[in-house]
């Protein structure tokens, strides 16, 4: 299973950039879409899953052409949109049911599918009530679900821990993980930490371009002898951040503690190097300019 991405464009009205000259390829496993916002990562994901055309460059899936031929992704897409609609009179069981025609899916299985997919979700217990009841946590993993109804092959999902609790969060990583063995997986965040502990590929986005793709220790190791920390009067806040790049502080009553990324440690032994993270790595490169 294979999605190469070649030279996508997008152009929308009015001259604005969704996506330039994007290129990659997609293997099996989780690939986590990371990006601040207006990178181009839901243009992207739009386009994947054959919503939106792009304006220039093509998208093969195990070598079908699938901006000339949609339907070669649709019949083995799972999709959860970032403005996922729902029909608040429908309780979930029967949205699921009702979202199962509209995909073509029908059969005997289907019941038990959907009661597989309720409990993978913990909405056992409510899906009989209408969805217009629902928390948006519940209404996310109503979207969660549907998005796997047809065991997909290629599974897109557009900002999916929206409105999670940490609970349900670890329940879709679990979730999401089982999936991934026998499919292509990709999900994006603009936040770090969602995408950190399930991605076995991270790709960063900016601008609409690639910036870095690799696994989240190759893109952190990039980091290794740049991450610092350090403590600093509250006067020199505004100078420290015109010369660095913070990436985390915590005031205290009479300091400030920071987390901050330098070329050289200065040798002073008020700074000590740290181990980074993702998240260093990410802020370096998507504040830098290209
Ligand atoms: N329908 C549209 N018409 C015009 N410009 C658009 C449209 N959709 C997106 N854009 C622009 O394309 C760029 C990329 O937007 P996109 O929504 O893909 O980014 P994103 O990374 O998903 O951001 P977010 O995290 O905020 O959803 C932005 O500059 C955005 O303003």
């Amino acid at each position: 299973m294979e999605l190469e991405i070649k030279n996508l464009t997008k152009q929308y009205n009015k001259g604005k950039i969704g996506l330039a000259d994007f290129s990659v390829s997609i293997g099996k496993g989780i690939l986590g879409l990371l990006g601040p916002n207006g990178a181009g990562k839901s243009t992207l994901l739009k386009i994947i899953a054959s919503i939106s055309k792009p304006t220039g460059g093509t998208i093969f899936v195990n070598g079908e052409n699938i901006i000339k031929n949609p339907n070669a992704i649709r019949k083995i897409l799972g999709y959860l949109p970032q403005d996922f609609g729902v029909y608040p009179n429908l309780n979930a069981y029967e949205f699921l049911t009702y979202m199962a025609a509209l995909k073509g899916i029908g059969g005997h299985g289907l019941k038990k599918r959907i009661e597989i997919l309720l409990d993978g979700v913990n909405l056992t217990a409510d899906a009989k009530r209408p969805i217009g009841s629902y928390s948006g946590g519940m209404k996310q993993r109503v979207g969660i679900a549907q998005a796997l109804l047809n065991d997909p092959k290629v599974l897109i999902f557009d900002e999916p821990t929206v409105g999670l609790d940490p609970e349900e969060r670890v329940r879709f990583r679990q979730l999401i993980s089982e999936m991934a063995n026998n499919a292509i997986v990709i999900l994006s965040s603009h936040i770090v930490s969602d995408i950190e502990t399930i991605a076995d590929e991270v790709a960063i986005m900016k601008n609409g371009m690639l910036i870095d793709k690799g696994s989240p220790a190759a893109i952190t190791k990039k980091m290794e002898g740049k991450v610092f920390e350090t403590s600093i009067p509250h006067a020199e806040l505004d100078g420290f951040r015109s010369k660095h790049l913070v990436t985390d502080m915590s005031k205290q009553p009479d300091h400030i503690n920071l987390r901050y990324i330098s070329d050289t440690s200065h040798g002073n032994a008020n700074i000590k190097g740290v181990n980074p993270g993702l998240e260093d790595a990410y802020l370096y490169l998507t504040q830098k300019q290209y």
